[in-house]
């Protein structure tokens, strides 16, 4: 079963519309895409629903037009010749993400048309159990724990399997197991992958609403530390993903970090608003952490939170 679906056609890459513009916004803007593209990533595992959700994202979204492109093979997700501005990958249910998500990130940082907007990991509520274990007996990491690990959002998909057995519990306890491994992935439940796009599509990750304390940290120190973390794997700690958000001194810019295994990025992001509290909160998915050689070795000039485990 498993050489049938290595066998697969390759992912299919997909336009997703964006959003209408706001009429306030300069003619410009409407008339003059980005030079980017954007790439969405729906992962999952095997049968649990990704061909139904990229389905229905095309059928919610068809009034607005779209093109269907085929890209040319998993990890290099490349927009056919045109205007497209967002497209919709989809691996194969034994993918696991972060080589895709590495390849589309470094495409970002080399100035590539190409860059990777989120990974949507679609779970099979039913089997999720059968399909993370073997996980807590040993070191290894079942591509099911990986995909949810790198997820910015995970469908949790037919709970319309699990309501006539426990009913409302079970889904609670299943969200339970998805955000101890993923505490930063906003979960979505769903029958047949009846979501909607705004829960899914065009996400503002950092809205600067769950800032807690004012702070600010040298960038070059910040990058020297980064580095040692995600390069030198002190302690044995091995960061997955890391996000977060930056106070930078003698910066009036909000900045966001972004990590998927080695390669990491800190952008100006905006202003900071006047009455905003400027604060660093930076979130680790990893396996074997250790949060306090992570806040000994930043010392006490930014404020960080383990969220999820080894
Ligand atoms: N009961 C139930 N069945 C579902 C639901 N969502 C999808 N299915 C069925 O599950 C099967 C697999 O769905 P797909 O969308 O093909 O899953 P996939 O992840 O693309 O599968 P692979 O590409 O083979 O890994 C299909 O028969 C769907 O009709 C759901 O919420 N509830």
């Amino acid at each position: 079963m498993e050489d049938e679906h290595l066998e697969e056609e390759p992912p299919l890459a997909v336009e997703i519309p964006l959003p209408a513009l706001p009429n306030h916004l300069p003619a410009v803007y409407s008339e003059d895409p980005p030079a980017t593209v954007g790439v969405t990533v729906v992962t999952g595992y095997l049968g649990a629903g990704k061909s139904t959700l990229v389905n229905h994202i095309l059928s919610t979204e068809s009034r607005r037009g779209k093109r269907i492109a085929p890209s040319p093979g998993a990890g290099a997700a490349r927009p056919a010749e045109g205007t497209a501005r967002s497209y919709l990958l989809e691996t194969t249910g034994l993918a696991n993400p972060a080589p895709l998500a590495s390849v589309l990130w470094l495409d970002e940082q080399l100035e590539s048309s190409v860059t990777l907007d989120s990974i949507i990991t679609v779970v099979d509520a039913k089997n999720l159990r059968l399909q993370l274990r073997g996980r807590r007996d040993s070191d290894s990491f079942p591509e099911a724990f990986l995909q949810i690990a790198f997820a910015d959002v995970v469908v949790l998909n037919k709970v319309d399997l699990i309501s006539n057995e426990n009913g409302h519990d079970s889904v609670e306890e299943l969200k339970k197991e998805i955000k101890s491994i993923n505490s930063i992935a906003s979960i979505v439940r769903a029958v047949r992958c009846q979501v909607n796009m705004s829960d899914i599509l065009h996400r503002r990750d950092y809205d600067g609403t769950h800032l807690a304390r004012r702070t600010s940290v040298d960038l070059d120190k910040f990058r020297a530390w980064i580095e040692d973390i995600l390069w030198e794997k002190q302690h044995s700690m091995d960061i997955y993903r890391c996000k977060g958000i930056l106070s930078i001194r003698d910066s009036e810019m909000l900045h966001t970090l972004q990590a998927v295994r080695e390669i990491y990025e800190i952008v100006p992001a905006r202003k900071w608003k006047e009455d905003e509290r400027q604060t660093n909160k930076i979130v680790f998915i990893g396996h074997n952490l250790d949060e306090s050689v992570l806040l000994n070795s930043l010392k006490s000039c930014t404020l960080m939170k383990r969220l999820s485990v080894s």
